[in-house]
């Protein structure tokens, strides 16, 4: 507590405004170092509009700037509601929502607006602090709750830095309205009172707890774009071929491991040659990715599925056994040929070939070459049908086309 004593306001302010340079110099420098994210600007205006306000405080206090007391209130209020303003919606960017920045904004005009239109009211330290408290405190409560909610769903502890900075804030907003409601409060924003500076000091560790939250948000952000960049099949957001082994490799393990069966489906669209040939390429590349998003839906979680190039595709089906992932593979080939490919306004129908994964490690190329012979069955038997292989080892029936429209 002594060391609060010791603190001097002025000094604070000068702090505060270069840690808010410190994060908008952190957004532009992740900005400029390549990454794209639109949440970078929202947040670097708001550590701008912080620099901008604690040192305009500062030079104010330390040169005796006299300044229209009305007016330096307004700048000030427009320029703390922009900061919280601006970190809401930069959070809102983040998780891929509207920003509403443009709805939000105009709270600073309000805040700024608040002097000339009740200026006795305003004149009162303690009314500015329950207002302009409350209303910081919701947006940072806002901010804190999207950030843990979507953390927690994707799994993704780095979000709960950032979650955890302005819950943090929103926290001390509330003491400082509950103080200003039940004990003495100084009439000026900067006077020196020891609580008046331990709330400063408290700001000054969130926006340095958040400077480093966000730049952890962003680098993870990117980490995960370039690693869905190596796994992911740019035209369907599938898996890709890359990923394929790795996947199978973890799978085949899992389930040796819990005695559970691992079934195969591979399947590729009919003539599509003859799509590509009538409708062009750009459609063609259209029917692939509805025909991925229909085989997408129609899978659980734990199955995983891969473009392994062109029009071909291969399901993964993890505690899955031969007649079952056959029941699937049905059910997939309807959900492709019962409706019209929007792209081309017609229909088309694919060909599935099944195998399931002989129990004792398997060599997978194997088993892969299998599936690829019970897709080709599939194609010569007419295309438009399921043709189950039984993996030689298991007694599961023998090779038999299993559905024939
Ligand atoms: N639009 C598009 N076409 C592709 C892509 N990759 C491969 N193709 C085309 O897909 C067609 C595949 O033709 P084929 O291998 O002869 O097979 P098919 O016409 O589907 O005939 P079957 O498989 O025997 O039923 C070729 O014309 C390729 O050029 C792609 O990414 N986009």
């Amino acid at each position: 507590m002594e060391l609060i004593r010791q603190l001097d306001t002025a000094t604070l302010a000068f702090v505060t405004g270069l840690a808010g340079l410190l994060l908008a110099g952190t957004m532009v420098g992740i900005r400029l170092a390549g990454m794209r994210n639109p949440a970078l600007r929202y947040w670097a205006l708001a550590g701008l509009a912080a620099a901008v306000g604690h040192l305009l405080a500062h030079w104010a206090l330390t040169f005796h700037v006299a300044m229209p007391r009305v007016g330096s209130l307004a700048l000030a209020n427009a320029m703390v509601t922009i900061v919280h303003v601006s970190l809401l919606a930069g959070v809102r960017a983040f998780l891929g929502k509207p920003p509403r920045w443009l709805l939000l904004a105009p709270l600073a005009l309000l805040t700024a607006s608040a002097g000339y239109v009740a200026p006795e009211a305003w004149a009162d330290m303690r009314v500015r602090i329950v207002v302009l408290g409350f209303l910081y405190l919701v947006l940072d409560a806002i901010a804190a709750v999207l950030l843990w909610r979507s953390g927690s769903a994707r799994g993704e502890r780095f979000q709960f830095v950032a979650a955890s900075a302005f819950g943090f804030n929103a926290v001390v907003l509330a003491v400082r309205i509950a103080h200003a409601l039940w004990r003495h409060t100084p009439d000026a924003t900067f006077a020196h009172e020891p609580f008046q500076t331990l709330v400063f000091v408290l700001g000054l560790v969130f926006i340095a707890v958040l400077t480093v939250g966000l730049a952890l948000l962003m680098f993870r952000d990117r980490e995960l774009e370039l690693r869905r960049l190596v796994h992911r099949d740019p035209l369907t957001g599938l898996f890709n071929r890359r990923s394929l082994f790795e996947h199978a490799a973890r799978e085949q393990a899992r389930c040796e491991r819990y005695g559970a069966p691992l079934s195969l489906i591979m399947l590729d669209i009919d003539a599509f040659k003859s799509v590509n040939d009538t409708y062009g390429h750009g459609a063609g590349d259209d029917v692939i990715c509805e025909t991925a998003a229909r085989v997408a839906l129609g899978l659980r979680d734990v199955d995983a599925a891969f473009r392994l190039g062109g029009e071909e595709f291969l399901i993964l089906l993890p505690s899955t056994g031969l007649d079952d992932a056959v029941a699937v593979a049905e059910r997939l080939r309807q959900s492709v040929s019962d409706t019209p490919m929007a792209p081309i306004g017609r229909t088309v129908t694919a060909s599935f070939g099944v195998t399931e994964l002989a129990r004792g490690h398997e060599d997978w190329e194997r088993a892969m070459r299998r599936a690829d012979t019970a897709l080709y069955r599939a194609k010569d038997e007419g295309r438009d049908r399921v043709f189950a292989m039984s993996a030689p080892c298991n007694t599961a029936p023998a090779d038999a086309v299993l559905d024939v429209p």
